[in-house]
């Protein structure tokens, strides 16, 4: 009998989002990983003689015991992302969207003709990335096909997850900066045959087993691990019949998918970020009812689309993007950078609309999902701010009225928007988010709010046997971990059961 080969087998406290207000805190969790990158199971609470024996019952090459200030968390996934305007990051953000799209953005994009910039930008943008916990992310290429195919090979070089769109223009972007509808569309096609071509090969690679039957048996293959995505920016640099055919694109290529059993295409753009920029699509697109309608008549909305911004949608804008299963990638570092608003994020929550967390770096001045969790409290409890001044103002009474901070988000709401919420926004909910379920995929983050060069201090709580052993003392590590960490505390990173960043940490 061949006993079953694992690669990694972790001893230690596993934290994980079960739903928006509830996180399981589970400590002593054996957690094994296959070579594919699968999870093969994960016992909560397990004694030291299970772990004994896991490892005569097990080829193991990989045994890590966590230290009691270490954790296992969900990749931290990032659902809307620029990848080219990381050399502007922090830089020109004194105006508003429409004037920095034009000051800004537009010229840094245009540099990624140049293929050779655009493979060493994208490698800085991933590498830092992945740094900081992000095993997945939705990003936005440029106008440029090769550009973006040059994404999708750094992203599979380096082992990250996630969606690469190639920007589409065809109106109202400088004529140095901007494509023929034809364009447009072909880009895309060329993408996703890109894509495609490249999973088939890996297809074929991948040695066929002889037990295909034993998941243990399977290797690691970067197949489906990037997708194409189709990507209009915005409905004013992009004609009616440009996001007609980009629609007509993603309905076609999803009838061959469904056939074949294969997710539908992804898509995402921007929607509803600034008034002027609502204004102007409400002048451009004047037979559209508003501006999600501008997309729902494209047939631009799916249960794969994902919206980014959504600040000031109607009450029939929100309607529609629930009932189309279409995600709102909340980002709020770039709302305040670019003085957008500020998203009414519990309103949304809920009206029972899919919301995940975006950096929408370089709109935001930030890479790191830690710093988009901080950015969403801080958004909420603004929010709250703005609600006590209104009611103040409205003097309903002349006291002060009771501090009211339903509107408030809780750390384990963003913890859940950053990791189990992005999953269900991009469609791999049944693939990644969770770690304490067996076949899903590995995508996970060690973290250390001890770590050697740590940014804060961790004090622990007087040794009362009760706050010592309490799911509230990782609640505390987690919480410190969220509002004050960085990527120092993350000792290591996987994607899919691979190691993807940080120390080697296996003994
Ligand atoms: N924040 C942001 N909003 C946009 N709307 C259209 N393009 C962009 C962009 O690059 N960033
Ligand atoms: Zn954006």
């Amino acid at each position: 009998m061949t006993i079953a080969r694992l690669a990694y087998l972790f001893y230690g406290t596993v934290i994980q989002p079960q739903s928006l207000r509830q996180l399981a805190i589970a400590p002593r969790t054996l957690l094994g990983v296959y070579h594919s990158g699968k999870i093969a199971f994960a016992i909560p609470r397990a004694t030291t003689e299970q772990f004994e024996k896991t490892k005569t019952d097990y080829t193991i090459d990989n045994i890590i015991c966590l230290s009691r200030s270490q954790f296992l968390l969900p990749g931290l996934i990032d659902t809307h992302v620029h990848a080219p305007q990381y050399p502007i990051m922090g830089n020109g953000m004194d105006l508003q969207l429409l004037p920095w799209l034009d000051t800004y953005t537009f010229p840094e994009e245009a540099r990624f003709k140049d293929d050779a910039y655009a493979r060493r930008v994208y490698q800085r943008v991933v590498r830092r990335t992945l740094r900081n916990g992000t095993t997945c992310a939705a990003y936005f290429g440029t106008l440029h096909t090769t550009g973006s195919q040059r994404l999708v090979d750094v992203m599979r070089a380096a082992g990250q997850r996630g969606w690469v769109g190639k920007v589409c223009m065809d109106q109202n972007a400088p004529e140095w900066y901007r494509e023929t509808t034809d364009e447009s569309v072909r880009g895309t096609q060329q993408l996703i045959a890109y894509v495609q071509q490249l999973d088939q090969h890996e297809r074929e690679q991948q040695q066929p087993s002889s037990s295909a039957s034993s998941a243990s048996r399977c290797h690691y293959h970067k197949a489906e691990l990037v997708e194409p995505c189709i990507t209009p920016r915005f409905a004013p640099t992009c004609s009616a019949e440009a996001l007609r055919r980009l629609g007509e694109l993603a309905a076609e290529e999803n009838k061959l998918r469904e056939r074949a059993g294969r997710p539908s295409l992804p898509i995402q753009t921007h929607l509803s970020e600034n008034e002027a920029e609502i204004a102007w699509v409400a002048k451009l697109f004047p037979e559209s009812a508003s501006y999600t309608d501008v997309y729902d008549r494209a047939g631009l909305l799916s249960s794969r689309t994902i919206m980014a911004h959504c600040v000031h949608l109607t009450a029939e804008e929100r309607a529609r993007l629930k009932a189309t299963g279409t995600a709102v990638a909340h980002c709020a570092h770039s709302n305040f950078d670019l003085r957008s608003g500020v998203l009414h994020v519990r309103q949304l929550l809920d009206e029972g609309l899919k919301i995940s967390l975006g950096t929408d770096m370089a709109g935001g001045h930030a890479i790191s999902m830690l710093e988009a969790m901080r950015g969403a409290l801080t958004a909420s409890r603004t929010i709250c701010i703005m609600e006590a001044q209104k009611q103040q103002q409205q003097q309903l009474n002349d006291k002060v009225h009771d501090d009211d901070a339903r509107s408030q988000l809780s750390i384990t709401e963003v913890v859940y928007m950053a990791t189990m919420g992005g999953a269900a926004a991009m469609g791999l909910h049944d693939k990644i988010g969770m770690l304490l379920e067996a076949n899903y995929e590995f995508d996970a983050l060690l973290v250390d709010t001890a770590a050697p060069d740590s940014p804060f201090d961790f004090f622990e709580p007087e040794a009362s046997a009760e706050e010592l052993l309490a799911d509230k003392l990782y609640m505390r590590r987690l919480e410190k971990f969220v509002m004050c960490g960085d990527d120092r505390n993350i000792e290591g990173v996987w994607v899919r059961g691979r190691q993807v960043a940080g120390t080697p940490l296996a003994n």
